[in-house]
């Protein structure tokens, strides 16, 4: 679909999405019918929460209500909020723009929309104060921010008839996405979360390995960081089932590509992360031409297959003999080669 909206409201709309996400915004353009419409109102939503969740300007006692209320904004003709300094606070100034779409948006995008959005505004403010502690929190921080978004989005799909009902009540599986997702961004982003003072690797894991989480950017702690990375990205494996029998459940061309691209990008950030002492000096990024490779390469389920073979393997050959988690991350990665 390359038609441009005519109402402003809607051109600000798909503005803001490609200003405000280089990994989604071709793909929900591409959407089907009316999904991508509300998928897009949908991520700019959740992307202006998120934004009221990382500012680090904002003190705790402001952020707290602002996030629980959030929802609430939704039917408020007009309201925004200007004094975010975050690299994505276009889409608070402009979110009239945002609720006036909305509010056109069939009534059950609108109550998928506002119920996500106030489940992440409520799980984002209970995890304001404290730090990620046990595994089970690291899961329940990344249900909150990345989980919901998964089970939104498959209501979605079920909603506009293109999925079949099961994808839209199977949260289990549309929560493991976004899992798979957040973790791997978590995972990719222990500097540059460091630098800024946030702290999102379970201390349950790195507490295994280091006395407090900035020690694995010493030298001297590299080798304990790797150990504690390993670990990490083997967690992350522990989704890919789930996210390939999601996927093979699809059976809409666009909605099959939304979901797959974002997945195969992850995993392979993962592996380009395993055993990567890069992790600790720089963000670690896939490079452009095996990301585009990527994108025209995942749409079946067959090649989706192979993709995650490939670097299930390409791990799978750098397990460390002596590693911890050796033992996990190899039955891991054959659970995956042995699917086929
Ligand atoms: O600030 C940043 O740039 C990154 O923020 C991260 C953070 O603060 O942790 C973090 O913010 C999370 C809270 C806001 C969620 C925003 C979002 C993202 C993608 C969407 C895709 C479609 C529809 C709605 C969407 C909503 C972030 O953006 N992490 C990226 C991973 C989250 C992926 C969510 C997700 C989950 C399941 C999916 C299933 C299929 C397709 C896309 C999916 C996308
Ligand atoms: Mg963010
Ligand atoms: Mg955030």
């Amino acid at each position: 679909n390359d038609e441009q909206p005519c109402r402003l409201t809607a051109r600000m709309c798909y503005h803001l999405l490609s200003k405000t996400s280089r990994s989604f915004s071709a793909v929900i353009q591409a959407l089907d019918g009316e999904l991508r419409h509300a998928v897009c109102i949908f991520y700019l939503t959740l992307r202006a929460l998120d934004t009221v969740e990382d500012d680090m300007t904002i003190p705790i006692d402001v952020k707290m209500p602002m996030l629980t209320n959030f929802y609430q904004h939704l039917h408020e003709p007009g309201w925004k909020y200007t004094d975010s300094s975050e690299k994505d606070s276009i889409v608070l100034e402009q979110f009239p723009s945002v609720v006036e779409e909305f509010g056109r948006l069939d009534v059950l995008y609108q109550e998928v929309i506002t119920y996500v959005c106030k489940e992440m505004g409520q799980g984002m403010a209970g995890f304001l104060q404290c730090k990620v502690g046990t595994i089970k929190e690291w899961d329940e921080y990344c249900h909150f921010v990345a989980g919901l978004v998964g089970i939104g989005l498959s209501r979605l799909f079920t909603a506009s008839s293109l999925e079949t009902r099961v994808v839209g009540e199977d949260t289990a599986l549309a929560n493991s996405l976004g899992l798979f997702l957040q973790k791997t961004n978590i995972i990719r982003d222990y500097l540059e979360d460091t630098d800024d003072g946030r702290e999102f690797w379970p201390r349950e894991i790195w507490s295994k390995y280091a006395g407090a989480l900035s020690e694995f950017k010493r030298a001297d702690k590299r080798e304990k960081g790797l150990e504690c990375l390993n670990e990490l990205v083997t967690n992350a494996l522990r989704h890919v089932p789930d996210v390939l029998v999601y996927l093979s459940r699809l059976r809409n061309q666009s909605i099959f590509n939304f979901c797959a691209i974002p997945q195969v990008m992850a995993m392979a950030t993962l592996e380009r992360c395993y055993s990567n002492p890069a992790v600790f000096t720089r963000v670690v990024k896939i490079r452009k031409g095996e990301a585009v490779r990527l994108m025209v390469d995942a749409t079946s389920m067959d090649a989706i297959n192979a993709i995650f073979d490939k670097f299930a393997r390409l791990i799978d050959l750098r397990v460390p003999i002596r590693d911890p988690s050796a033992a996990e991350t190899r039955v891991l990665c054959g659970a995956v080669l042995q699917r086929t």
